[in-house]
């Protein structure tokens, strides 16, 4: 079964390979809002892949890195686009969470992105 936690980070960032002219070129902010969704069995006696707040202690130090930064600045982010952002998201979050299934990126409310790793 796969479960999954959300978060919001807010933060800025620009596009520095799209043309000029390009709106996402000049600098502005979004909420971004992220799933981290992890796979498994269910603990037949706790009834539960893992416990939501194992995700949300996992996810701690990428919010730190990420939360009200401009995206830019970010080792390994200086073309922060969304599949930029969900494979950076995934590579950083691996370690601690083996059971890693998805991340979704929602940059807007219409626009996002769906990583599951390579
Ligand atoms: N494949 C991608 N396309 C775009 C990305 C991206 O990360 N991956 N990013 C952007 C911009 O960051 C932009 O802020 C978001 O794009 P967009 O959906 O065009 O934003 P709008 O809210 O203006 O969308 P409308 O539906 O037109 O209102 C651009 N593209
Ligand atoms: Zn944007």
């Amino acid at each position: 079964m796969e479960i999954f936690k959300e978060f919001s980070i807010e933060a800025a960032h620009w596009l520095p390979h799209v043309p000029e002219g390009h709106k996402c070129r000049r600098l502005h902010g979004h909420s971004f809002q992220i799933q981290v969704h992890v796979a498994g069995p269910v603990d037949e006696h706790l009834g539960w892949v893992m416990d939501f707040a194992d995700i949300k202690a996992a996810f701690q130090t990428i919010e730190d890195q990420l939360d009200h930064r401009c995206l830019n600045d970010i080792k390994g982010l200086e073309n922060p686009t969304s599949e930029n952002l969900a494979r950076w998201i995934w590579n950083h979050l691996r370690a601690d969470l083996p059971a890693l299934s998805k991340i979704v990126v929602r940059e807007t409310c219409t626009s996002g992105c769906v990583y599951q790793g390579d």
